[in-house]
């Protein structure tokens, strides 16, 4: 497990007390300090759908593996996650869906106020029906709440199953949860986005980015300045990654390629091992083996460059261009220079 996260504080409550006194007046206790002003990020569907697996994989360094031995959720676990001073958030996993929308006595109010993206996990695996009927009793709860959530469906443990099966069940859910929204009328006020996912590849990885990225106001910024400096270096993809979790929270305009994305997601892991390895300074209180100084360049083998460069103490730019457009390297490091400062300056506190 990672020592980031030890350094900031985690809570849980009870699922007996998750009524009416957990969101109440007296709601200031201990395990709600620090989680009031982050957006909140809930992790809903029905038992063992795998909540607490996405949590504990992307967030905790969990090997997928090891998530065949989690007990189940009893009670509201969360977390919270910081990628710089400014772009924090915090993850609620739910136990398994035990009916909080019809619920009378559960204060939704308090769960879904505040909440800024609700991501609901359907196991692809099991009959989802009940999956799906839950989601749509969820959805227009916490619509009528706060009509600014993001949802997002999850789709996962889709490993197990063939192309053809993956494509026939996302047809089925999204058809099935569009019907159900569009009998509500409610089809043009409620978005809801579709990943199909799973802990045992990139794909959890790339769909959490996504939700992510919905709630960074500072995203249209990040991704001109993205553009600008593939323009000015003749790189042909740049991802800003958050350097823990391995999601990267922008990235210039042009289309993401699943490869491109994996093979820069791989070298963050190979830099921090090296890191953690031979790289630990004696100031080093990430324990991550990641600082100012951590850079990378990489030549594969097809004639393309991989360029690594801290941005700041969480982040890091990793690029993909080709060989030839590498061979003027000052001028690629001259201008990530300028673009660290450029990020710098965005989550620079306002005067
Ligand atoms: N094949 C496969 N199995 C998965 C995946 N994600 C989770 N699982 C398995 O699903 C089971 C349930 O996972 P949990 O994370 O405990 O599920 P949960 O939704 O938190 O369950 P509750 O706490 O009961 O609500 C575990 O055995 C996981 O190993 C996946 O992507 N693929």
């Amino acid at each position: 497990m990672n020592d980031r996260y030890d350094e900031f504080s985690s809570g849980s409550v009870p699922y007996g007390q998750m009524f009416p006194d957990m969101y109440g007046e007296d709601a200031g206790g201990e395990a709600e300090q620090g989680y009031e002003n982050k957006p909140r990020i809930l992790l809903m569907g029905m038992r063992r759908s795998g909540k607490s697996s996405i949590q504990k994989v992307v967030f905790q360094k969990m090997s997928p593996n090891e998530t065949l031995f989690l007990e189940s959720t009893t009670k509201i676990v969360k977390s919270e996650i910081a990628s710089s001073s400014l772009i924090s958030y915090s993850i609620w996993d739910l136990p398994g869906q035990v009916g909080y929308e019809s619920n009378p006595a559960f204060d939704n109010e308090g769960l879904f106020a505040q909440t800024g993206a609700l991501i609901f996990v359907i196991d692809a695996q099991d009959n989802y029906r009940e999956a799906i009927a839950k989601l749509h009793t969820t959805v227009l709860r916490a619509y009528e709440i706060n009509p600014e959530i993001c949802f997002e469906v999850f789709i996962h443990k889709v490993d197990g199953l063939s192309d053809d099966a993956k494509t026939v069940r996302q047809q089925d859910i999204v058809e099935h949860v569009l019907a159900n929204i569009a009998d509500a009328e409610l089809e043009d006020q409620i978005q809801i986005s579709f990943y199909l996912t799973s802990i045992y590849d990139h794909s959890i990885f790339e769909a959490f980015s996504k939700v992510i990225q919905k709630l960074i106001p500072q995203l249209p910024t990040l991704e001109q300045l993205l553009d600008i400096l593939i323009s000015n270096c003749c790189i042909e993809k740049a991802f800003l990654f958050d350097v823990v979790p391995k999601i990267y929270i922008a990235d210039d305009s042009s289309p993401v390629d699943m490869q491109t994305y994996e093979l820069c997601s791989d070298m963050i892991d190979v830099v921090i091992d090296v890191g953690c390895i031979y790289g630990m300074g004696e100031n080093d209180d990430t324990g991550l083996g990641y600082d100012a100084e951590s850079a990378s360049v990489m030549h594969l083998n097809n004639g393309m460059v991989l360029y690594m460069k801290e941005v700041t103490r969480y982040l890091a730019l990793v690029a993909l261009l080709r060989e030839d457009k590498y061979e003027k390297h000052g001028l690629i490091d001259y201008n990530v220079e300028a673009f660290k400062n450029a990020v710098a300056k965005v989550f620079e506190p306002r005067q």
